[in-house]
């Protein structure tokens, strides 16, 4: 017997034990969903594609919670807020596993808080993130969001617009080197940008997490790429050496300056290396300080994959203000209210900062809604530990949970006219409706990000530097034709807007000699 036909054989058993296991579950009744085909479930009809889209229609017909089974596993797709809140938040205890990622420890992604099992592990490095990226916490890095907003503007004013997609990962890469590792990018060429370049590329070409079928099938992995089913572990050799470096590469380049610094007398505590000025406090830093002090329960090989899930975490940020500019150019009128309320309140000598945010709701509700119509890749889903009931549904143990975010914006009972960009839909009546902010963007439960309020704090600043010195308006074609960008995301982990051709000018004279002033300034 060929290797192949042993593989595959193998293979077949394991799927039709998975079948006949699951059938003898099915006794108890499931929650709904669309029929499918013995033994393989619904593997052919699962979309290849805009999955979101497709599983908000299917919940019109089966219900926001729905049963879907590839390959003998269970999947349970949530459609509601109320339904990801009553089993994810409500039931966080048994709800907030990962599944395995084969794959992904093949590439080396080890010690991920984002892909990592419920467990002992899971609470020491959630610990760790949540601590750094407190509410309170928070509030040391306005400073540097000020500064790096006002690079941000600086930059897209001076790129062409093919160009804003590099300008957008550059804000969010140096906001992020500076927190995990207390370096500032100053050039076009800095490695952590080549490296931020590189971590893009492992998410484009490794295909949905958990979706490979290397996932399905672990031992594929170990097989030569040109084998049935094992071209993803190519992939995995291939790229393994880049999720190396992006674990080596902080810690020694912090440790470096560590090292350097203590040989000055007095240079020991992140304070003293910030006034030294070689290194800044960062995650890396504060983390070293606490091994040193016998106060952290990380080694260091843990210590880097802290570092590099929060380096990971770079693409949905980037990814949040396209969409920002998307809006606007398709929605001039918002524009136009959210910059009156600036000027009113920040005038136009200044740029706006953090004390002025609760002055200006209707940038805030802008934020709100472009949160909303953010485009919602399906994520990592979380795996339940033990069977459950729900509303007299059965959910296996082991199923993966898929909380569909994108079904959750388009709910017609919490909002009115869902397709619409409507920031003032979260407005209080009678200036709005009084919608929910969209919270569910950064997850549920156990899970929900960590970095959620330093990432909404990115994004408000970043929001309100451009709308406050810049216009955004459409491109023309060579022959003078307006652009109308389509407003429509590409698919996968780094998700993005298809088309972003718009033309950002700035609002008046003045800002460009605002923007040189105000970078310049060592507190801006
Ligand atoms: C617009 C930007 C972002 C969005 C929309 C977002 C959203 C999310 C979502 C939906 C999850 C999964 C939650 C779940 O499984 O229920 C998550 C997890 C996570 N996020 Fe974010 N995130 C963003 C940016 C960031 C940034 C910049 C960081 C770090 C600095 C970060 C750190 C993390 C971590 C560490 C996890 C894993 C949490 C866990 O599995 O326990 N995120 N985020």
């Amino acid at each position: 017997m060929t290797l192949t036909l042993y593989v595959l054989l193998v293979a077949a058993t394991g799927i039709a034990i998975r079948y006949l296991w699951s059938s003898r579950i099915e006794r108890r009744p499931l929650p709904p969903g669309p029929p499918k085909d013995p033994l393989i479930g619904h593997l052919r009809y699962m979309p290849t594609a805009q999955a979101p889209f497709l599983f908000h229609e299917w919940a019109k017909t089966y219900g926001d919670v729905m049963h879907l089974q590839v390959l003998g596993k269970s999947m349970i797709v949530l459609d509601t807020l109320q339904a990801a809140a009553d089993l994810l938040d409500k039931k966080g205890s048994i709800y907030s596993d990962r599944p395995p990622l084969p794959l992904y420890e093949l590439l080396g992604w080890t010690y991920m808080l984002s892909f990592m099992r419920y467990g002992e592990i899971f609470t020491r490095h959630r610990q760790v993130h949540q601590s750094f990226f407190s509410r309170e916490r928070c509030a040391e890095f306005e400073p540097m969001q000020n500064q790096e907003a006002r690079r941000l503007v600086r930059n897209l004013l001076a790129s062409p617009t093919e160009n804003y997609g590099a300008v957008l990962s550059k804000f969010t890469t140096s906001i992020l080197v500076q927190v995990v590792a207390g370096h500032k990018i100053e050039s076009d060429d800095d490695p952590y940008l080549e490296l931020s370049k590189m971590v893009h590329q492992v998410f484009s070409v490794t295909g949905p997490p958990g979706g490979t079928p290397i996932d399905f099938f672990p031992p594929l992995g170990y097989f030569p790429s040109w084998f049935p089913g094992a071209y993803y572990a190519g992939i995995a050799r291939a790229w393994r050496p880049v999720i190396r470096k992006l674990y080596d590469y902080p810690l020694e380049c912090v440790q470096r300056q560590r090292a350097s610094n203590h040989l000055l007398p007095g240079n020991s505590s992140s304070q003293s290396l910030q006034e030294s000025g070689d290194a800044s406090p960062s995650f890396l830093l504060s983390q070293l300080e606490e091994m040193d002090n016998g106060a952290s329960e990380l080694d260091h090989e843990e210590l880097k994959g802290a570092a590099a899930t929060l380096f990971g975490a770079e693409l949905p940020t980037r990814s949040v203000v396209a969409v920002f500019l998307l809006a606007m150019v398709l929605n001039p009128e918002c524009q136009i209210r959210a910059q009156k309320e600036i000027d009113s309140v920040v005038g136009t000598s200044r740029f706006p900062t953090f004390e002025d945010r609760a002055e200006l709701p209707f940038v805030e509700c802008i934020l709100q809604e472009t949160l909303r119509q953010a485009f919602h890749p399906t994520r990592v889903p979380h795996r339940s530990t033990q069977d459950d009931i729900y509303r007299g549904m059965f959910i296996p143990k082991g199923s993966l949970i898929l909380a569909n975010v994108r079904g959750m914006s388009l709910d017609e009972s919490t909002y009115k006219n869902p397709t619409k960009f409507i920031p003032e839909r979260f407005l209080l009546p009678p200036l709005g409706n009084g919608e929910l902010p969209f919270t569910c963007l950064f997850g549920f439960g156990r899970r929900k990000c960590p970095a959620v309020h330093f990432v909404e704090r990115n994004l408000w600043i970043a929001i309100v530097s451009i709308l406050a010195t810049c216009t955004i308006s459409n491109a023309l074609d060579e022959h003078g034709n307006v652009i109308v960008p389509e407003a429509s995301m590409s698919d996968g982990v780094d998700s993005y807007p298809n088309d972003l051709r718009c033309v950002i000018k700035p609002r008046s004279d003045e800002v460009e000699a605002l923007l040189e002033e105000s970078i310049l300034l060592p507190d801006a």
